[in-house]
């Protein structure tokens, strides 16, 4: 017999008969000779009809967190082999409407248990009958936990059927969402501590109150809105505070936004059949191109009802897009908050946007194919021009956005389709021409930023291009990692223009892989310089974030470290004190 739980203090052992190992009483139905039991996947395929559309004709959110709710406590339940309630959903990002007609497959299986709680991965499909076409959803992480027997909580057995590559990804990655979960709280409160530098662009002359979205809806938890353990359903909560998100979205201006994620459901505590539950939503702040809903939802019993003491059982935040017709052109108007607690809110919606988008790039586990491009003599002029143009192209977007704001110091984060980039910048006591001769210099960066171990010249091209090799420390128990760059600079061509430092990967034989080094890659970097003043200058260092930089940015992005704002103020130290030999050395 095999005992696949025990109650975490270890005074007594819950031994069931491991249903999963295919032993007496196995129901199972079997699929190319393994028993159906064995498999960790669960399936679920839904036909979407009228009933389960919104006012769009277009497959509800609220239905379908519904089934993914259901199909992910039955994955839960298969390996614990115990009633599993939900802790919390992550961030889920809508990327596909589906039609009434079409086909939803939703598959759900466990990733991974830590002690007494397991990640549950969930896939939506969506399938056009016609066509035939498949087109991903959503995928979705949920936290469920082995329903507590009275107070005794139950350490889960591990994860033991690991067999593709993608399981063992997961698996690796479970305990990366884990903590990145489990860190949230912790994140957005350090983050709310810096929030009130978080300069309002441009919202002081905004005339719309967020007050004016504010909606308060009621639901007596009825039978039918139970789960099989008696308490509410979990994905009948999540359905009801997505209408009373969207009620308080399309009170904005007038039109039904498109909801495009889902910021981490976190259940609280249950509810039962009986229980009163009061939804209260409100847009807490709009960004250029979406909105986020916070919605709050208290329980009451009864007595609590009369009494006037709510339980607060979860809250969640919504973020909707522009209608999906329009949504290439609309931007939302910007909103302005009338109390302390709106301002709170409002100053919230910002922190956790940039919560998200740091959980979004840090876990995203997509593998770019090859940045860099061979160095030959037959492409010298045109690596150096696209080096110079792809910085200015990046320097040139719209949508960087305030992420932290400091004396002489500020980071911007521009976030378009899947690409992320970065901006620091910094204002220097110096002149542009000094800073741009000394930032030019690569062999000078390890001097203020320790990223840099060692930057070594590998090739002097011409006075303005040359090959370097750069090592940085290892970060996170990794290996140390390396880079072999193209430094392209180009000075003003007339009055008024940046002086430039572009950097990007190229691959040259003379320096091959280091097999004591990660090869990574630059794809787009480099420094735009420009006179504030006779005597002063402001440096904007810019990053197109890859794979092989982002573990030298992901503290700050979610929010645990500083060390972008640590490297720039290192930075101006350096340009500001450098000795006078180092300058003539030009
Ligand atoms: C039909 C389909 C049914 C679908 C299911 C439902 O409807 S269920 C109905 C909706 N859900 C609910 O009503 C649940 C309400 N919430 C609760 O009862 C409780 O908050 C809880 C049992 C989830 C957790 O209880 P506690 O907070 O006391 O427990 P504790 O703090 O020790 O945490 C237990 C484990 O859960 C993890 N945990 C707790 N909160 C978490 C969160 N927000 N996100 C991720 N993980 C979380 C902890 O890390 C720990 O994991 P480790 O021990 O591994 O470190």
């Amino acid at each position: 017999m095999n005992p696949d739980s025990s109650v975490l203090n270890g005074t007594v052992d819950i031994v069931n008969e491991g249903h999963l190992n295919g032993t007496a009483g196995d129901s199972s139905g079997t699929e190319e000779g393994k028993s159906f039991n064995m498999m960790p996947e669960v399936e679920m395929c839904q036909s979407v009809l009228p009933c389960h559309a919104n006012h769009k004709g277009r497959l509800s959110a609220g239905q379908l967190l519904k089934w993914i709710d259901i199909i992910a406590c039955l994955a839960a339940e298969k390996h614990a082999g115990l009633p599993c309630v939900t802790a919390s959903i992550d961030d889920i990002q809508f990327e596909e409407t589906v039609r009434v007609g079409q086909i939803i497959n939703i598959k759900a299986k466990v990733n991974r248990a830590f002690n007494t709680s397991m990640e549950v991965g969930i896939r939506v499909v969506v399938q056009d009958v016609l066509t035939g076409v498949l087109k991903r959803v959503c995928v979705a992480y949920s936290t469920f936990v082995a329903k507590p027997v009275g107070t005794q909580k139950i350490r889960l057995k591990p994860v033991d059927c690991l067999t593709t590559a993608e399981d063992h990804l997961e698996y690796a990655l479970a305990s990366e969402r884990r903590r990145l979960r489990l860190y949230n709280e912790d994140a957005f409160t350090k983050l709310m501590q810096d929030s009130h530098l978080l300069k309002a662009n441009g919202k002081e002359s905004s005339q719309i109150s967020t007050e004016r979205t504010r909606v308060q809806s009621i639901e007596l938890v009825l039978p039918p809105h139970a789960n099989h353990h008696g308490n509410t359903f979990g994905g009948q909560i999540m359905a009801w505070m997505e209408n009373a998100a969207t009620v308080a979205a399309s009170r904005l201006y007038g039109t039904y936004p498109t909801l495009k994620s889902v910021d981490m459901f976190k259940f609280r505590g249950p509810s039962s059949v009986g229980d009163r539950l009061v939804f209260k939503a409100i847009v807490n702040n709009t960004f250029q191109k979406s909105l986020e809903v916070g919605v709050r939802v208290e329980a009451y019993d009864c007595e609590e009802w009369t009494q006037g003491k709510a339980r607060h059982i979860n809250s969640a935040f919504l973020i909707y897009n522009a209608s999906s017709d329009k949504a290439h052109t609309q931007t939302f108007p910007s909103v302005k908050y009338t109390s302390k607690d709106g301002q709170r809110r409002y100053l919230a919606a910002i922190v956790r946007k940039r919560i998200r988008l740091a959980r979004k790039h840090i876990l995203s586990s997509k593998e770019e194919g090859p940045l860099s491009v061979p160095w030959d003599k037959s492409n010298q002029v045109y690596l150096s021009y696209n080096n110079v143009a792809a910085l200015t192209v990046l320097a040139g977007k719209h949508g960087w956005e305030v992420n932290s704001s400091q004396p002489k110091i500020r980071v911007y984060m521009n976030e378009e389709l899947d690409t992320l980039s970065v901006q620091v910048e910094m204002h220097v006591r110096v002149s542009s021409l000094q800073a741009f001769f000394l930032l030019s210099d690569l062999s000078l960066r390890p001097s203020w930023d320790r990223h840099y171990s060692s930057c070594e010249e590998v090739q002097v091209v011409n006075e303005d291009d040359k090959l370097y090799h750069i090592t940085c420390p290892a970060v996170n128990k990794d290996k140390p990692r390396d880079f072999v760059v193209l430094m392209s600079r180009r000075q003003p061509c007339k009055e008024g223009d940046s002086y430039i430092v572009a950097l990007r990967s190229v691959t040259v034989a003379s320096v091959p892989p280091d097999p004591d080094y990660t090869r990574s890659e630059v794809l787009c970097a480099g420094f735009l310089i420009s006179d504030a003043s006779s005597a002063t200058c402001k440096v904007s260092y810019y990053n197109q974030v890859t794979s092989g930089v982002l573990p030298y940015i992901a503290g700050n992005l979610a929010g645990w470290s500083k060390s972008m704002e640590e490297t720039a103020s290192s930075c101006i130290e350096f340009l500001e004190n450098v000795t006078d030999q180092k300058i003539c050395a030009f």
